[in-house]
């Protein structure tokens, strides 16, 4: 079966990005899915299944994150033997990386090229502000646009109302409400995927994001868990990353359900998920201000008038601190990088 890239967003630039590696025996394509050591990807020529090449393994000894991920787009190669290998991971446009729990890794990449990313969190019991918070950050650092959806829509009263509510933690950001039982239904993602775009969806276990893949790609190509609780809390079922192409063009890439998403090096996404912060921040009369007791502190009077809510400084605080150690640590491992290099050098 032949596959359109361009259906999968394949464009001029991607294409210019190919040329250098470009032979008769190569080929684009895009991950769908990454296992230990080989990977399922989509060409021209339809689905394959790929081995990764030694210099895509040397590549990534270094830092696992220039392993190829579900969304990537790379360049195979067929031998005569018709064995397929992943030669070349393409510069990605965009990456959601998060931390891992082993404090010496770098990260973890969750997913590749996607457009847009979209937050996933359960209207009931309670849309997690904490939450939502840490992911928007993690989600803006990425590059790609965030988007905050609400899922579950049909197990709220007025869905529309706690839409509202949570915008307020996501300046800039669009909040929709959506419900695979009724309405307001999925279509409402659907311009996400317009035009050969991609969306990628980021939340909790159980959040329903195995659900909205299906429901997006009108059939059930995901392992949704059965319900297994009144309180709204699943199991884990999701254990890897899946781009999942759309009929209409377009596709939709889930991530594995997160307990737990350390934040990286994302003070620039921090900043962009806290730009009413930011924004206020940049009126203290002092530029190192801590919003603390300082004189002529934006901050502050914003907290005074009401206009911020004093949860809302709390969990920007508690985000920078993490980032902060996040900062120092990496700094730390590249002096200690540096001075083995000199001492063998
Ligand atoms: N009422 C209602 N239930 C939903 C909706 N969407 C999902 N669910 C239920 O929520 C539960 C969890 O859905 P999943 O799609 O498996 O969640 P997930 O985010 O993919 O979870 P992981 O794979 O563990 O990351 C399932 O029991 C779904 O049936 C919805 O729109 N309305
Ligand atoms: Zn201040």
């Amino acid at each position: 079966m032949s596959h359109d890239l361009s259906r999968l967003g394949w464009d001029d630039s991607l294409a210019s990005a190919y040329r250098r590696f470009d032979r008769p025996d190569a080929a684009p394509a895009r991950v769908l899915r990454a296992d230990r050591g080989f990977c399922t990807v989509l060409g021209d020529a339809g689905v394959l299944r790929a081995s990764l090449s030694g210099s895509v393994l040397l590549g990534a000894a270094g830092d696992p994150v220039n392993l190829p991920c579900a969304g990537d787009w790379v360049v195979t190669r067929r031998w005569p033997d018709r064995r397929v290998t992943l030669e070349v991971v393409l510069p990605r446009r965009t990456a959601l990386i998060r931390r891992t729990s082993d404090k010496d890794s770098t990260g973890q990449l969750l997913a590749a090229n996607m457009d847009t990313i979209a937050v996933v969190e359960p209207i009931h019991p309670e849309p997690d502000d904490a939450r939502i918070e840490r992911l928007l950050a993690l989600a803006w650092e990425s590059g790609a646009k965030p988007l905050l959806v609400l899922s579950k829509s049909d197990t709220a009263a007025d869905p529309d109302a706690i839409a509202r509510q949570v915008a307020e933690l996501a300046p800039g950001v669009p909040v929709v409400a959506v419900s695979v039982r009724g309405t307001p239904g999925v279509e409402r993602l659907r311009s996400y995927v317009e035009g050969g775009r991609t969306l990628a969806l980021l939340g909790r276990s159980g959040a329903g994001k195995s659900t909205l893949v299906n429901a997006l790609a009108g059939a059930a190509v995901m392992p949704v868990q059965a319900i297994r609780d009144a309180d709204g809390k699943g199991r884990h079922t999701t254990a890897y990353r899946n781009l999942v192409p759309l009929a209409g063009g377009g596709a939709v890439l889930d991530t594995p359900g997160i307990r737990g998403v350390g934040l990286l090096d994302t003070a620039e996404g921090l900043d962009r998920a806290f730009a009413d912060i930011a924004e206020l921040a940049a009126h203290c009369r002092f530029g190192d201000c801590h919003h603390g007791a300082e004189p002529g502190c934006a901050v502050a009077a914003a907290l005074a008038n009401g206009s911020l809510a004093p949860r809302r400084l709390a969990s920007w605080r508690k985000l920078r601190h993490e980032v902060e150690i996040e900062t120092a640590r990496r700094r730390a491992r590249q002096a200690a990088a540096a001075g083995h290099r000199r001492r063998r050098g």
